[in-house]
């Protein structure tokens, strides 16, 4: 299966003096942890990297240290994550029929996350990780009101991988191109081009490491995978 990582962002809600996938937890950078369990998925037989390049030097140097064993590329991102997505996207090999879009930010996910969702893609044309929501959400107007409450059981919290049939993904992005659709994930391009978009249990320990409270957090969960 072919693997892209997002990996471009600057970190802003990080407040760190660079890219937050170049932070350590446990003395291994927080993309470095994402590429071990990529490395030890078996599913898993292309990394595509995607970066700005001016941390492709720090990256190479992580590639190097982690002796990894399957191709890995770098591929230059864009100004959101949907633009590096779809570079990365256009960047894949001919022979990639599916593909696994995994946040280098969740470098907590295992590799029996990557390899289910590797499995299940090979049998439906898009799906994500997700776990049910625990709170109860509120839809609030700008003036700090609350507007409704949606059921809960109908309400998951999105996380990678996602996978996607490669064809299909390309056409949703180019869409999302002309039409001008901003979104934080693929599924809701498929979404959006009335595609069905599986859900595939996440795991509760997949975080994305946004702020300084994921790392600490992130911390504690990888303290057991050393
Ligand atoms: N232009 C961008 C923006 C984000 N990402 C990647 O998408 C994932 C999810 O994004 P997020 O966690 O929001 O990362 P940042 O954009 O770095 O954080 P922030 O929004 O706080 O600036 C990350 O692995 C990030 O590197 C990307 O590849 N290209
Ligand atoms: C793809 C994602 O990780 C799913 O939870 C998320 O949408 C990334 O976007 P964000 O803008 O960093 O929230």
């Amino acid at each position: 299966m072919y693997l892209l990582i997002p990996a471009a962002g600057s970190g802003k809600r990080m407040g760190a003096d660079r890219n937050k996938l170049l932070l350590q937890v446990h003395s291994k950078s927080l993309i470095a942890w994402t590429l071990l369990a990529a490395e030890a998925a078996s599913s898993i037989s292309w990394i595509g990297i995607i970066s700005q390049p001016h941390d492709w030097e720090d990256f190479k140097g992580i590639i190097a240290d982690l002796k990894l064993t399957k191709p890995v590329e770098l591929i230059t991102g864009g100004a959101t994550r949907q633009e590096s997505v779809y570079n990365g996207l256009l960047a894949l090999p001919d022979a990639a029929k599916q593909v696994l879009i995994h946040d280098g930010a969740r470098c907590i996910a295992t590799p029996n996350l990557l390899n289910a969702c590797a499995e299940a893609i090979l049998h439906c044309p898009g799906l994500i990780a997700a776990i049910p929501v625990k709170d109860t959400i509120k839809v609030v107007d700008e003036s700090g009101i609350i507007q409704s409450t949606p059921d809960r059981e109908q309400l998951w919290a999105a996380q990678t991988p996602q996978g996607f049939d490669v064809k299909l993904l390309k056409q949703c992005h180019a869409e999302g191109v002309r039409q001008g659709w901003e979104v934080t994930d693929d599924a809701a391009l498929f979404e959006k081009c009335g595609i069905k978009v599986r859900i595939v249990p996440g795991e509760e320990t997949n975080l994305k490491v946004t702020t300084p409270q994921d790392l600490v957090i992130g911390q504690f969960i990888l303290s057991h995978r050393e």
